[in-house]
């Protein structure tokens, strides 16, 4: 399951990430990745080895846990790393899925990826984030803020931009849920289990799908 989560961060906080970003020096994305996928990876990057990167990384964590649909759909037990990344003119990168255990000292599975668009997507050409789902393409360019979170194990590429400079923040998320089709079948019984509350309240309807839920929850989670 793909998911957006719109204006995740507000105005201010998107102003706050934009100046501790102008004011670091970004260096070759090749960096993070191994040999095979430093041909293929054409951006430029500021990583946690950047003391910048700690605010950066609060701000979007704190963002993404307040957020509803992102604590429910992603089931997040742990976030350990994020990344800025920065694709100019000529820049992108080619098919992959990411590393399975990504961050050191503290390595996490990496079940789900996000990436958090900064930039007005007015302002520069290419720079989709785009998956492959079956025989075709789904390619996303989102407003400034908003952010669109993904199984890790999925194919996905970012195309050239060929105008402009596409900014996001990308991280990654190790869920309680480890199969992504039971994290799905999870956040289905929630959103069920909270529509009954909505419409009927809190009688028998509710119950049944909250212990439903729960029982998921005890049956497929690892704390
Ligand atoms: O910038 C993006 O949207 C995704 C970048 C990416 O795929 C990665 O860093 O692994
Ligand atoms: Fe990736």
């Amino acid at each position: 399951m793909i998911f957006c989560l719109p204006e995740l961060i507000t105005e201010d906080e998107h102003q706050a990430l934009l100046g501790w970003i102008r004011s670091t020096e970004f260096s070759h994305g090749g960096r993070t990745v191994g040999q095979a996928l430093a041909q293929i990876k054409h951006n430029d990057e500021i990583t946690g080895e950047q003391s910048i990167n700690q605010p950066i990384s609060r701000l979007v964590m704190q963002a993404l846990r307040r957020n509803e649909t992102f604590v429910s759909a992603t089931q997040a037990r742990t976030m350990n790393t994020v990344l800025v990344n920065r694709y100019g003119p000529g820049m992108f990168y080619g098919a992959h899925v990411d590393a399975p255990i990504i961050g050191h000292p503290n390595p996490i599975r990496s079940d789900l990826s996000f990436t958090l668009f900064l930039a007005d997507p007015e302002s520069y050409d290419g720079g989709e984030l785009v998956f492959e789902s079956g025989n075709q393409e789904m390619a996303f360019k989102l407003p400034a803020r908003s952010v669109i979170c993904y199984p890790t194990g999925q194919l996905h590429w970012v195309r050239e931009v060929t105008r402009g400079e596409r900014l996001a923040v990308v991280g990654w998320v190790q869920s309680l849920i480890r199969d992504p089709a039971m994290r799905e079948l999870q956040y289905d019984v929630l959103r069920a289990r909270n529509l009954v509350r909505a419409s009927l309240g809190q009688g028998e309807a509710f119950d049944l799908l909250n212990k439903a839920h729960a029982n998921l929850m005890r049956r497929y989670a690892e704390t």
